[in-house]
């Protein structure tokens, strides 16, 4: 299912959270909003899963209205918030379970549905253990678990790897594509490391200040700045200048003068962000 979001506008008193955002997701597709703290991420995600009212602005799931079939259109979806929201006093399987009877699983298919996520979610061994007591990882992928376990068919992550290690938050992007792949779950995140939105998702939106700057396919965008950086450490400044192949670099290296250190890497996503706004993301 197709989402359509039009000219969204939300203001917190006076501070303007988003100007003016407007995106479409492609059915089936892993989709990254990604830009800095404060640029409206929690926003967007809060609005389009019915958490938040826009100022102005419109959404649609296919062709119904967000405003008008919220009810419906809140059935379809899983969201997973920025910070886990899991009963740390339940076992894990009675986490699921409140999930499960919260959406309005039938009786009879309960049991077996929270069976297949507890597998799914490497949880089997652990389901009565008090959800506190599980590691982040662990309490993570749990509440991805219950995000799907009504099976929707579309899953919001707002950060989803914030806080985790950089071996777990590994795990949690396999999984993430599993659930995307296997599933054929739409996925929409937010995010502001730059190896997670080039790693996990087929299309990015960069946001920043409350309007979407730039999108599109991680790959296609990065060609766009060439393939390989010449970082250049002078005088306390570093210059980046991009290049086609890394012989070219070099050769541009030589003509420099006073450089107190340089390094040839690959194009990232950072650098897109870099050249458009003048500053970084991931700090
Ligand atoms: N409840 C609120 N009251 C007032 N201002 C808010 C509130 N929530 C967010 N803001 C402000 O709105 C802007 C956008 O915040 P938002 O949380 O959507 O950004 P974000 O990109 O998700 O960043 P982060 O990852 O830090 O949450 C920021 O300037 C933020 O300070």
């Amino acid at each position: 299912m197709q989402i359509k979001v039009i000219d969204l506008k939300k203001k917190y008193g006076n501070i303007t959270a988003l100007k003016n955002i407007t995106f479409t997701i492609e059915d089936k597709t892993i989709t990254a909003l990604l830009g800095p703290n404060g640029a409206g991420k929690t926003t967007t995600i809060n609005i389009l899963t019915g958490l938040l009212k826009p100022d102005e602005g419109e959404i649609f799931y296919g062709d119904f209205s967000f405003q008008t079939n919220s009810k419906k259109i809140k059935s379809i979806i899983g969201v997973v918030p920025q910070h886990n929201n899991i009963d740390r006093d339940l076992t894990v399987y009675q986490n699921l379970l409140v999930h499960a009877i919260l959406f309005g699983l039938k009786k009879n298919e309960i049991k077996n549905r929270i069976e297949e996520i507890l597998h799914f979610t490497g949880l089997i061994n652990h389901k009565n253990k008090k959800a506190g007591k599980l590691s982040g990882g662990m309490k993570r992928r749990l509440v991805i678990g219950r995000a799907i376990l009504h099976r929707p068919k579309i899953l919001f992550l707002d950060e989803p790897t914030v806080g985790l290690d950089p071996a777990t938050r590994r795990h949690i992007w396999d999984f993430v594509k599993n659930i995307n792949k296997n599933f054929g779950c739409t996925v929409v995140l937010t995010t502001h490391y730059i190896e997670e939105a080039e790693l996990l998702s087929d299309y990015v939106y960069f946001i920043d200040k409350g309007e979407i700057i730039k999108y599109g396919e991680p790959e296609k965008l990065k060609s766009e700045m060439g393939k390989y950086v010449l970082e250049i450490f002078s005088g306390g400044k570093t210059i980046e200048e991009y290049f086609e192949s890394k012989t070219e670099a070099i050769e541009r290296l030589k003509q420099h003068e006073d450089v107190d250190l340089a390094k040839i890497r690959d194009v990232n996503l950072e650098d897109v962000y870099l050249k458009l706004t003048g500053r970084k993301i991931d700090i």
